[in-house]
C-alpha cells in the first residue's frame, strides 16, 4: 500500500501571522477520521518552519517540509540552508527540483542529485519534482523528457535510497495556470514514471514509491485525478493557501 500524500507548497507566500493561522486551521481539520490515512505535508518558506513544526505538535498525519535545501552539507554558502540544519529543526520532507527552482535559479540535474543525497543523508524525505514544458508536451516528447530527468538525477541512488523518495510529476504548463492535466494525461505519465523506475529498481520498489501530481489541483478536480491508480497524492500550490481547499483536496481520495 503506497502512502497517500497531500503536500502544500506555499511558495513565497504567507506572513508570519498568516502562516500560523493557516497551520492551526489545517491541524484542527486534519483530525477528521476521513484523513487518518493521508499524510498532509506543509511546505512553508524557511522562516516559518520552526513555528509550523510547533503548531503541528503531535498531530499524527501532519508533517512539515521545506521547499529547497542546499547541495552542500555545511560551510560558507551565504543564504543557503542545508539538509542537516532542516533536520535539526524537526523538518520531515524537502521539495527538490521544483520547476521554479530549475528555471529561476538554474538548478540542473547534477545539482539535484547532490540535493537528494544531502536530504537522504540527513534523514529527510525528498519530494523530487519532474515535468515538461508546454513546447515539449506539444512536440510529443514529454515521456522521454521526464524519464531523462529521473535517470539523470536519481538513478545513481541505491534501491534502499530511492524507496525513501517521493516523486512529484508537475507539467509546467499546468502550474499556476488554472490549466490542469486531464486525469488521463496524469495517469499516463505516472504509469510511465513507475514503469521507468521498475526498469531500474524492479517492480516491487517502483510499486512502493508514491507519485504525486502537481499543477492547478483544486477541490473541483482532485477526486478525478486521485482516483487514477498511479496518482498517489498531490503537490498543491495556490489551493494550499486556503485551509478549506487544502483539506477538501485531501478528502477527495
Ligand atoms: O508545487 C506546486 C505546484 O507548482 C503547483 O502549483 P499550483 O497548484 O498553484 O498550480
Amino acid at each position: 500500500m503506497r502512502k497517500k500524500i497531500i503536500a502544500g507548497n506555499w511558495k513565497m507566500n504567507m506572513t508570519y501571522e498568516e502562516g500560523q493561522i493557516l497551520t492551526s486551521e489545517i491541524v484542527q481539520m486534519a483530525q477528521d477520521e476521513q484523513l487518518k490515512d493521508v499524510s498532509l505535508v506543509l511546505n512553508p518558506p524557511f522562516p516559518h518552519l520552526h513555528v509550523v513544526k510547533k503548531l503541528i505538535g503531535g498531530a499524527p498525519n501532519v508533517f512539515v517540509g521545506a521547499q529547497n535545501c542546499s547541495d552542500k552539507e555545511s560551510g560558507a554558502y551565504t543564504g543557503e540552508v542545508s539538509a542537516p540544519i532542516l533536520a535539526s529543526f524537526g523538518v520531515n520532507f524537502v521539495i527538490i527540483g521544483h520547476s521554479e527552482r530549475r528555471e529561476y535559479f538554474k538548478e540542473n540535474n547534477e545539482m539535484l542529485t547532490e540535493k537528494v543525497k544531502q536530504a537522504l543523508a540527513a534523514g529527510l524525505q525528498p519530494i523530487f519534482c519532474c515535468g515538461e514544458s508546454l513546447d515539449i508536451r506539444e512536440a510529443g516528447t514529454h515521456e522521454p523528457n521526464v524519464k531523462f530527468q529521473l535517470t539523470d538525477s536519481l538513478f545513481e541512488l541505491s534501491a534502499e535510497e530511492i524507496s525513501k523518495v517521493t516523486i512529484a510529476y508537475e507539467p509546467i504548463w499546468a502550474i499556476g495556470t488554472g490549466k490542469t492535466a486531464s486525469a488521463e494525461q496524469a495517469q499516463e505519465m505516472h504509469a510511465a514514471i513507475r514503469k521507468h523506475l521498475a526498469s531500474k529498481y524492479g517492480k516491487e520498489v517502483a510499486d512502493s514509491i508514491s507519485i504525486l501530481y502537481g499543477g492547478s489541483m483544486k477541490p473541483s478536480n482532485a477526486a478525478e485525478l486521485l482516483a487514477k491508480p498511479d496518482v498517489d497524492g498531490g503537490l498543491i500550490g495556490g489551493a494550499s493557501l486556503k485551509s478549506r481547499d487544502f483539506i477538501d483536496i485531501a478528502k477527495s481520495y
